[in-house]
């Protein structure tokens, strides 16, 4: 059979066969992603009041509004514990992080929650290209038509 007699189908997985390591095509890449992206996090010192669980003991009256704690050593945890099952289940732990913060504070001006406005645009700049890698690597896994062999 001649490559041009491949369809795009085939042809992307061919192209896929042979480059399973590279990022394009190997659907386990994003894990060392996020990590290095959790690594740029945790560089800035706007994370620093996010790297631990919050003490609720200073901020009592939101605890009811905070239903589901989140902090980075905890997505840290999960992410190096190999408890996340894609990258979308890690996008939705970090958002929580920051919207625990904007249910927090009472301000829109307040100092940490200004910090979760800088440390969120990194994240959703570097977030989208992990997600959209790891969805067209999946595509090209899937085989689109059952194959008789
Ligand atoms: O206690 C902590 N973090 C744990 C500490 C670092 C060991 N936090 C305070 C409340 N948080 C907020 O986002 C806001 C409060 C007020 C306006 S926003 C989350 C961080």
């Amino acid at each position: 059979i001649k490559a041009e007699e491949l369809n795009s189908t085939d042809a992307e997985e061919v192209k896929c066969r042979g480059r399973r390591q590279s990022l394009k095509c190997n659907p386990d890449a994003w894990r060392k992603q996020c990590k290095e992206l959790l690594g740029l996090i945790y560089e800035r010192e706007d994370s620093e009041p996010f790297r631990q669980p919050s003490d609720h003991l200073s901020y009592p009256d939101n605890q009811d509004v905070i239903d589901t704690p989140m902090d980075f050593s905890t997505v840290k945890e999960t992410l190096e514990a190999g408890n996340y099952g894609s990258p979308l289940e890690f996008y939705k732990d970090v958002r929580q992080i920051f919207s625990n913060s904007k249910a927090y504070t009472s301000n829109k001006k307040s100092r940490i929650y200004s910090m979760t406005l800088r440390l969120s645009a990194l994240f959703e700049s570097h977030i989208k290209n992990i997600i959209s890698e790891y969805k067209s690597a999946i595509q090209s896994q899937k085989r689109r038509r059952p194959r008789y062999r």
